[in-house]
């Protein structure tokens, strides 16, 4: 790889923060003005492009630098274009402000999460096409919308439209998350989201009187009951025996119960019913069964007046009923090839793990693809969805140079018995 000159590396850096000042906040993303600068980077590095909207004002941006030989199987690196809202008056910085301090410490919403990924792959393109290289396979770039709300009108549309039939993508890179030392994280696999709403039902009576069953009451041994099984799983991490993403958690989300009243709720009335909301994440390594029966026997029984209902329950296999694991071992090419990429950039990678949130990596995987989470983010606090979120610039400077190396790996990568392929087919 060779040295940017101050120049250049101060360009590379003004379009990041051209990128990071575009609005795509949700609830209300400018995906307009995204969707512009995307393609305006796409016409300089002569990519072709296009823009696919599922669903109309949620547009998916789709670049392609062609291989020479068109018969393999393509590469798709994927980023979301959403950021999560901030509340502006807590940042040191503004969020839309990509404001760079004096430690080269870039501040913004995405810069993390993960308009930093989502340049760099542009940006590692722009550093390897005067070099003269040129792909083999086909490398897609993917921009997508709405990954912070479900990705429903995007990855998930996506991935079972014509349009990515025919792209014929034979791995996926995705987001990953910051990490604290000096190792890479990757992502084999990741927790699925379960959003439970639990509800109890009770007589009501007089705020003074003690009786038993009432809704509150009800509710509150179940949360104990939850509560209980948030600390063993808790206690599994504290106790360095788990990894986050190999435990279920729990977190109450929200509670709703009282009798309003002009002053507020009234006091002396107990209610006659209360729910409460938590978010729920499943390692695809966990017993499913077991934890539905729990919910149903334990955290919600009919028994003590309680329902349950999910407002969103992600599965943990794919549609063949395969757990949703990518391979770490000689079974994927695909994971050697990334190690092997980030290494020759003298990037440095930890064990794999299991991503603890969910991405829109989720549908990828779904229908049987091999996945991986990366973020190339090392020495750098985990900062998405907070206060003051950054990234450095000579981090984010790296991170163009490991997307180099892995393109070039990847886009080069001939699976064994198909070295005489002819080139340029078509
Ligand atoms: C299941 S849709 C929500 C997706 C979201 N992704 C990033 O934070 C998450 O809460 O993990
Ligand atoms: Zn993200
Ligand atoms: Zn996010």
């Amino acid at each position: 790889t060779t040295t940017p000159t101050q120049d250049e590396q101060s360009q590379i850096i003004s379009r990041f923060q051209e990128y990071l000042r575009i609005n795509t906040a949700q609830p209300a993303p400018d995906y307009e003005k995204s969707t512009q600068f995307i393609l305006t980077q796409a016409k300089s590095l002569s990519l072709e492009s296009q823009v696919i909207e599922f669903v109309q004002g949620k547009p998916l941006v789709i670049l392609k630098w062609p291989g020479s030989h068109p018969s393999l199987p393509s590469i798709l690196l994927n980023s979301h274009t959403d950021v999560v809202p901030s509340e502006h008056s807590k940042w040191l910085h503004p969020p839309l402000g990509a404001h760079v301090d004096e430690q080269g410490n870039i501040f913004a919403r995405g810069s993390q999460d993960m308009k930093c990924v989502g340049m760099q792959y542009l940006e590692a393109i722009r550093k390897l096409k005067p070099s003269g290289f040129q792909p083999k396979r086909s490398l897609y770039l993917s921009f997508v919308p709405d990954e912070e709300i479900g990705g429903h009108d995007g990855v998930e549309k996506l991935a079972h439209s014509h349009v990515f039939k025919s792209m014929n993508v034979d791995i996926v890179l995705d987001e990953g998350l910051a990490s604290p030392n000096e190792n890479y994280r990757l992502f084999y696999a990741e927790r699925t989201t379960w959003w439970l709403v639990i509800k109890a039902t009770g007589a009501p009576g007089h705020g003074a009187k003690l009786y038993d069953n009432s809704a509150m009451e009800n509710l509150f041994k179940s949360i104990e009951i939850i509560r209980r099984f948030r600390a063993s799983q808790f206690d599994l991490v504290k106790a360095g025996l788990k990894d986050e993403g190999d435990i279920i958690s729990v977190n109450m989300a929200s509670l709703k119960a009282g009798t309003p009243s002009p002053t507020g709720f009234v006091m002396n009335l107990q209610p006659s019913e209360a729910e409460a909301g938590f978010d729920i994440r499943v390692p695809p390594t966990a017993n499913v069964e077991s934890l539905e029966k729990r919910i149903a026997e334990e955290w919600a029984p009919a028994s003590r007046n309680m329902s349950f209902e999910f407002k969103d329950k992600g599965t943990t296999v794919d549609y063949l009923g395969r757990p949703l694991i990518t391979a770490t071992d000689s079974s994927n090419p695909w994971w050697t090839l990334l190690e092997e990429a980030i290494k020759k950039a003298n990037g440095k990678v930890g064990k794999p793990e299991i991503f603890p949130a969910s991405t829109d990596v989720y549908y990828f995987r779904r229908v049987g693809l091999p996945a991986i989470g990366f973020s190339p983010m090392a020495n750098t606090p985990i900062l998405l969805h907070d206060h003051n979120e950054f990234l450095n610039q000579a981090e984010y400077l790296k991170g163009i140079d490991v997307y180099m190396s892995i393109i070039k790996e990847y886009t080069s990568y001939i699976p064994p018995g198909r070295e005489n392929l002819p080139r340029d087919e078509f």
